[in-house]
């Protein structure tokens, strides 16, 4: 079972795919989720009567319905019993990255999911320089040419970097085509078990199947599927709501991405609402399409314990009201739940990750799409150089030299200073997490931006917070160091602990 689905913090009615997210999204049909707000009333959407209560949104919440990929997978072949070079277990953007670039070299691949043509769940953001680099701009569908945040009623900053949404469906047949094209075998089951033998690993598969492969590659994100932990999992939890709607209208300017509304003021009228938000704040997150199409996402960006989904779709709900924004229909809505931060896996072990269960969640922001794609090429010339040089660099040999290249030390050093970054924001309540924000975006943007797609190293870190630091009120500084020198020593102590 995913470790969410085991924390006390009363989320266990989330289902994530992929360790992610779930998703509901219709085309067709058309059913309300009751969440008690409001009154009925009748609302017509593609043809289908929806009833929904007047001063909610959230009962205009479709059902779940998958949407797959139309193509003809060619299947893996349990009866030739072949020892593929490579399995990937898990189809999200990492291991089909991962799946891709070693089948390109020639090496025999095969992927195996439980859903490999199901479309990913998720809306992805990502800066657009870090799709560009990855040539990935056909990917996006959607770009702005900034983004905003509102730190208060009174501060706004515009952030001079544009910002696109991932293309899932785009991406993913990018990506299959590619697998397609270079002879990937997918097997379509989950993974129960894996067995190892000196130079081969057997996959258990919960059909019966077993695939047999040199080398293993756990992708299944958060569940963590077959990737070793040996240290207490104590994350922390990024909550989000979002929905993507059709609305009469709605404030923002369709030329720039919402990163971060840190207003309050739509919780004016319920004080106790108002009180769980001043001690663990959040923000709305909004892609605005065009005057009436939005993708809007109420979001924690790190606490411990997660809040609680109904909490979250409370203060969304307030905020919309607020803000004047009328839902007319909802074409999908996710519930998203992160986790961040927390110890790395055991490096080395047998079985390589990637992505979330590699511990490559970005840990002061959650971001993770973009860090992994750049990644994926990484762990894929390890695995062809490795497999491909030397038949004799097998087993758990061959794992420790692909664990090396993907979290080397400089990596892992920048890891530690991201936690210290997340134990600081956990700390913050939302005086102080305005306060925070205010002096990270007057940041110079090599700072900022570095920061965010994790291409600052740690000498560079450094220079950084003491830049955040120069740049921080009094108030903010005395904050970053009294609830900052715990976390700063953690943090120092585990770098000199971490030497090779
Ligand atoms: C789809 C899915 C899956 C999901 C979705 C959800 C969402 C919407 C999300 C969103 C998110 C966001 C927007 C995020 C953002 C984030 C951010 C911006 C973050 C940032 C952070 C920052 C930090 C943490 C920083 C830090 C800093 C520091 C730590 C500093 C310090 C300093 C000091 C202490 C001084 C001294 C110096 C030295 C150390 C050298």
């Amino acid at each position: 079972m995913d470790k969410l689905l085991k924390t006390p913090n009363k989320l266990e009615f989330l289902q994530p795919f992929h360790g992610f997210s779930v998703k509901r999204s219709s085309f067709s049909s058309v059913k309300p989720l009751k969440l008690g707000f409001g009154k009925f009333c009748e609302n017509w959407r593609r043809g289908v009567c929806v009833k929904a209560r007047s001063s909610t949104l959230l009962e205009l919440v479709p059902e779940i319905k998958k949407e797959n990929l139309d193509f003809e997978l060619p299947m893996y072949d349990p009866s030739k019993g072949l020892v593929v070079d490579l399995a990937v277990v898990g189809g999200g953007p990492a291991g089909l990255a991962v799946a891709q670039q070693v089948s390109e070299a020639g090496l025999s691949v095969c992927s195996i999911d439980p859903s490999p043509k199901l479309i990913w769940p998720n809306n992805y953001g990502v800066w657009v320089d870090e799709f560009e680099a990855m040539d990935l701009l056909d990917c996006l569908d959607a770009t702005w040419s900034g983004a905003v945040v509102y730190v208060d009623d009174d501060r706004t900053k515009n952030l001079d970097r544009p910002y696109g949404r991932v293309n899932r469906k785009q991406l993913k047949s990018k990506m299959m085509q590619k697998c397609i094209l270079n002879g990937v075998k997918f097997h379509q089951a989950k993974v129960i078990r894996v067995i190892h033998e000196e130079a081969k690993s057997m996959l258990i598969c919960s059909d019966g199947v077993t695939i047999q492969a040199t080398v293993v590659l756990d992708a299944t994100g958060f569940s963590r599927c077959l990737v070793q932990y040996d240290k207490p999992y104590n994350p922390g939890y990024q909550v989000a709501y979002g929905i993507l709607a059709e609305v009469e209208e709605h404030p923002f300017d369709t030329s720039k991405m919402l990163f971060m509304d840190w207003r309050d003021s739509h919780l004016n009228s319920n004080m106790e609402l108002k009180e769980r938000n001043r001690k663990v704040p959040t923000f709305l997150y909004a892609m605005p399409f065009s005057s009436n199409r939005i993708f809007l996402e109420e979001t924690s960006l790190v606490a411990r314990p997660g809040l609680r989904m109904d909490d979250i779709q409370e203060r969304m709900v307030a905020r919309l009201s607020h803000l004047g924004i009328k839902v007319k229909s909802i074409e999908e809505d996710e519930h998203c739940v992160i986790p961040m931060g927390g110890p790395l896996p055991v490096i080395p072990q047998r079985v390589v990750g990637i992505g979330g269960t590699a511990g490559m969640v970005h840990p002061s922001t959650g971001y993770m799409v973009a860090r992994t794609l750049a990644a994926a090429p990484v762990v894929a010339n390890a695995i062809i150089q490795y497999l491909g040089s030397d038949k004799d660099h097998l087993g758990n040999e061959l794992s420790a030299s692909v664990w090396k290249d993907l979290w080397p030390i400089e990596r892992r050093r920048q890891r530690e200073f991201f936690c210290f970054g997340m134990d600081i924001l956990l700390k913050l309540d939302l005086s102080a997490t305005r306060r925070f924000f205010d002096a990270f975006f007057d940041l110079e943007p090599r700072y900022w931006h570095g920061f965010l797609s994790s291409r600052l190293l740690l000498p560079e870190l450094m220079f950084f917070g003491l830049s955040l630091f120069s740049h921080a009120s009094n108030t903010s500084r005395l904050e970053i160091m009294t609830k900052g020198t715990v976390p700063l020593v953690t943090m120092i102590n585990n770098l000199l602990k971490d030497t090779e």
